[in-house]
This record gives C-alpha cells, sequence and structure tokens, in this order.
C-alpha cells in the first residue's frame, strides 16, 4: 500500500536498507525493553556476567551483593541461583518464558541467545520480565502450584505401588493363628529361614503349605530373588523332566526348536518349591537327587551341565514314609529332602485359631467380592469350632465364601452354615450345598444334567481312590483321566481324599 501525504515525513527518518532498518528495530527493542522490564543481564561467551541494566540492581542486595562491581565480571552460575543461561548458550535456542526461583524470589524470565554476524553464540541476553509474579500471576502460578502437587501426589503412589509389588505376598505372619501349634511351626520356619538347606513341609491338603513356603522363602536370604513353585501333580508325567532342567536349543523340532529353560535355571538364586513331591515319578526322583546333591543340571538334549544356586523348598500331603516303606518313592531322595521337615498342623489341631482364621478369610472374602464383610455371631463361631475341617484351611475358606454369598444378611449364625456341612462325627462326606443336593436327586434321576455329572464324577474319583488306597497317579490311570485333572477336581473338592481314607 503507498504511504499516504501526512505520513512522508515520519517515513523519511526510517532507514530505507533492510540491515538499517533491523539495527534500528533491535536498538529500539532493546530500549524499551531495558526501560519497562525489571531487569536485564547480558553475559559473555564463557558466562561471564559483562552487563546488568539498572533495574536489575536493586536485585543485588537480595542476592549477597552489596554493588554492581561485586556481581559485575564473574561467572553467572556463581552470582544467579538456579540460572538457566547457560543452557542457552549450549543450545542457542531461546526461552521465552520460564519462572526462576532463588533466595532472591520466584521471577518470570526470558533468556535470549547473542549472535555475531557469523550466525555463532557469543552471548546471551537474561531479562526479568516480573518480580514476584506470584501476585500479578496468581492464577497461573497456582495452576502450577496444583499441577506440581498432583505430580507429587502420582509419583508417591506409583513408588508404593512399586514397592507393594516387591512386597512378599506372603509373610510368616500371613500364617493367622496364635494357638500352640500355629506358634511352633512359625518358629520352625523362622529358623528355617535363616539356612539354605532343604526344606520338606508335611501335612494335610489345605493346610498352609504352599503359604508356609511362600512366607520361608520371603524370611531368607533369598527374598530379592524368585520364588518358582512347580506342582508336580499338575505336570503331566512326560512333561516334568523338561518342566524342571529345560531344554537346548535345536533338541526338539517345532515349538521347543528354539529351547526353554527350566525351572531351576528360573530359580537360580533364589528358592524351588516343589509341590505335590510325593507325585514325582520314580525316574525323575533319580534326577532330582543328583541336582539337588550337585547343584548342576543338564538342560534336555545338551551335553553340558550348567550351575545353579537353588534352595529347594518339598511339600506333600502324602505319608512320605510308608511311600517309602512301599517302594514308591525312593529311600535316598526322601532322607535327602527330610533334612529341616516342618508339619503344618491340622485345623482340627488348632481349633482356638478358627475365629482369628476366620476374620482373616473373611476379610479377604469381602475384598475379592467388594461386598461387605459379614460379622459372625457367637454360636456361628462355636460352630465353627465343632467341624472336623478334613479340607482344613481351605475348606474353612470355602465353606465361609458360599454361606456369605448364599445370605443377605449382615450377620451369619450358626444356623447359616447347619445343613451344608459335615459334622465331626457325621459319616457323610463333606460335601458343597450344590452337590449334596445332586446326590440326593440323583437317585430320582431328576436335576440340573451339570450338578448330577458333577456327583457322579466325585463318585467316581472316591471310588478309584479308595481302590488304589489313596495313591492319586494309580486313581487317575483307573479313571484313564491325566494326573492334572485329578488334582484339579480334588482342589475343588477338598475332603474328598480324606474321607475316602478316613472310611477306608
Ligand atoms: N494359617 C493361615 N492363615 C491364613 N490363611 C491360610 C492359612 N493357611 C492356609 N491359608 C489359606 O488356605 C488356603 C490353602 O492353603 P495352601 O494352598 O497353602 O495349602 P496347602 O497345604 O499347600 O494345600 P495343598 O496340599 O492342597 O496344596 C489358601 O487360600 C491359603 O491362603
Amino acid at each position: 500500500m503507498p504511504l499516504s501525504k501526512n505520513q512522508t515525513s515520519a517515513v523519511a527518518d526510517i532507514p530505507q536498507d533492510v540491515d538499517g532498518l533491523l539495527r534500528l528495530a533491535a536498538q529500539s527493542m532493546f530500549d524499551v525493553l531495558a526501560r519497562s522490564t525489571e531487569g536485564m543481564m547480558v553475559i559473555d561467551r564463557h558466562h561471564r556476567v559483562v552487563w546488568i541494566s539498572d533495574g536489575y540492581k536493586r536485585f543485588l542486595p537480595a542476592l549477597g551483593f552489596a554493588d554492581e562491581q561485586e556481581f559485575v565480571g564473574r561467572p553467572v552460575e556463581d552470582v544467579v541461583p538456579n540460572t538457566q543461561m547457560l543452557q542457552v548458550l549450549e543450545t542457542g535456542k531461546p526461552v521465552l518464558v520460564d519462572l526462576l526461583t532463588n533466595r532472591a524470589g520466584t521471577f518470570l524470565v526470558s533468556r535470549l541467545p547473542l549472535r555475531n554476524d557469523a550466525g555463532e553464540v557469543i552471548g546471551a541476553l537474561g531479562l526479568v520480565l516480573l518480580d514476584h509474579p506470584e501476585t500479578t500471576m496468581q492464577p497461573l502460578i497456582q495452576k502450577f502450584g496444583r499441577l506440581q502437587q498432583e505430580l507429587e501426589d502420582t509419583r508417591r503412589q506409583l513408588a508404593a505401588e512399586v514397592s507393594a509389588k516387591r512386597r512378599p505376598k506372603y509373610t510368616i505372619a500371613s500364617f493367622i493363628g496364635a494357638s500352640p501349634a500355629a506358634l511352633e511351626v512359625k518358629r520352625q520356619a523362622r529358623r528355617v529361614a535363616q539356612t539354605d538347606s532343604t526344606v520338606l513341609l508335611l501335612g494335610e491338603t489345605g493346610t498352609g503349605k504352599e503359604l508356609m513356603a511362600h512366607a520361608i522363602h520371603s524370611a531368607s536370604r533369598r527374598a530379592h530373588r524368585p520364588l518358582v513353585g512347580v506342582n508336580i501333580a499338575a505336570v503331566p508325567e512326560t512333561l516334568l523332566e523338561a518342566e524342571f532342567f529345560g531344554v537346548s536349543p535345536g533338541a526338539y523340532t517345532g515349538a521347543d526348536r528354539k529351547g526353554r529353560d527350566g525351572k531351576f535355571k528360573l530359580a537360580d538364586g533364589g528358592t524351588l518349591f516343589l509341590d505335590e513331591i510325593g507325585d514325582m515319578p520314580l525316574a525323575l526322583q533319580a534326577k532330582l537327587l543328583r541336582v539337588l546333591q550337585e547343584q548342576e543340571v543338564e538342560p534336555l538334549g545338551s551335553n553340558t551341565v550348567m550351575r545353579v544356586d537353588v534352595r529347594v523348598i518339598a511339600a506333600t500331603s502324602r505319608d512320605l514314609a510308608a511311600m517309602v516303606a512301599a517302594g514308591q518313592f525312593r529311600a535316598d531322595l526322601y532322607y535327602r529332602l527330610n533334612v529341616l521337615p516342618i508339619r503344618v498342623p491340622a485345623l482340627r489341631e488348632r481349633l482356638d485359631d478358627i475365629e482369628a482364621l476366620a476374620e482373616a478369610l473373611g476379610e479377604d472374602i469381602a475384598r475379592r467380592s467388594g461386598m461387605p464383610q459379614k460379622l459372625l455371631s457367637p454360636d456361628a463361631i462355636e460352630w465353627l469350632m465343632q467341624q472336623a475341617w478334613p479340607g482344613n484351611i481351605r475348606e474353612l475358606r470355602n465353606t465361609l465364601e458360599q454361606v456369605s454369598l448364599m445370605s443377605d444378611d449382615m450377620q451369619l449364625t450358626a444356623q447359616h452354615f447347619q445343613g451344608g456341612h459335615g459334622l465331626v462325627a457325621a459319616p457323610a462326606p463333606v460335601e458343597a450345598p450344590a452337590a449334596q443336593a445332586a446326590a440326593v436327586t440323583t437317585a430320582q434321576a431328576v436335576a440340573p444334567l451339570p450338578e448330577l455329572i458333577e456327583a457322579l464324577e466325585r463318585e467316581a474319583i472316591a471310588r478309584a481312590l479308595q481302590a488304589t488306597g489313596g495313591n492319586r497317579m494309580a486313581a487317575a490311570r483307573l479313571l484313564q483321566i491325566s494326573r492334572a485333572s485329578l488334582y484339579e477336581r480334588l482342589a475343588r473338592w477338598p475332603g474328598l481324599e480324606v474321607q475316602v481314607s478316613n472310611s477306608a
């Protein structure tokens, strides 16, 4: 657009060449900034302060300097705490707005690089746009403060979650109970946790052997290393060897071509928990004994041995000594495992713990189900204490869970429990209410099909266990089902096995 006549005299003073124009603009901007900002400083490429504006001088006392001579000429990082001017020298990039806090206060600042004609950074310009921005920029500062607080809270929460994850799942204190039998087992657990020897946990199903294995590991010097568990009864016999010792690369074609680490390798430095050790096939028992003695494993298909440092905790609900006598378990392995045996007591041996256990289990059931925890009336506790609990704590837990879920009442009385549970002297098997109903109606042959099938399965398993004297492997063979599937059913119906052995 052409300039109007009135404007020509004003325009006449403006340099007509671009360089002149830019120089003028820079000069004007500098003057405006020097006057309208709270303060300015220039540093050279060696980060020394070379100039400060008159406005800047009033910050000197708060920064600890009596006058300009003390301040100018010194490296900026020595005279202005928390300064970021060096970053501008290093990167050559301006910082248009930032907050700087130091002993002189909080300031809204700008930092610009100074370049020579060749474009090299030869210094930097620092501007204090506002001092005490907390008053003029209240809303922004408040928001900043809030965000910083949120960040702090989130960091703290994250740190708490990470440390909760690292915290062991179970400690010896998680084994609820203050009865003499419970205290004794906890004392033994603490003692063996100090050693590196093999531990054998003996006790009926559902007494807390697995919980105790975790607790011993957590109390041991290996707590920061992994605890790896193998349920021997749940792994098909043909896969057990690979599961324990691993497979070397190229040993097989197909999925295992790449090789696979065995549980011993995975537990290196930590603990290996061998659950249901009594179900270990004889051929593998010899190999396990060798590993325990040598602390060396040989992956399948490999001819090199690998050193491992593993502490073994084994558990069984079977009578290993009787199995040794019957030739079903190697005597040498038994003696090797039996270095530090701990017998975990059955629930009926520590009935005094029932109230505390029911309280802790009730809390856990409520937490998992998202429902409020139900109260137990005194007669309910009394009733619970009169039961035999062949399935031990697992059975107590199942019973509490079923009864809590089946009733809307906030307080559970003995009446809520009666009817669905076998009494101490009752000859009938301990059965879940649904399954019991199915068993009753089997005779009439009118009941939901899944319940009839379940009742039939239970009966078939009970008979097979009776016929084999409680030998699970033989029972699975008779039933023509895998050991894993038999084991899974036995876990679903705690008490079935005990009832069979009692009636045998
Ligand atoms: N003393 C205890 N305090 C609290 N909970 C317990 C206690 N003992 C066992 N439990 C709980 O009871 C259940 C069964 O325990 P666990 O699996 O450790 O028994 P187990 O003896 O290893 O059984 P199995 O021989 O059938 O494998 C788990 O839910 C466990 O958390």
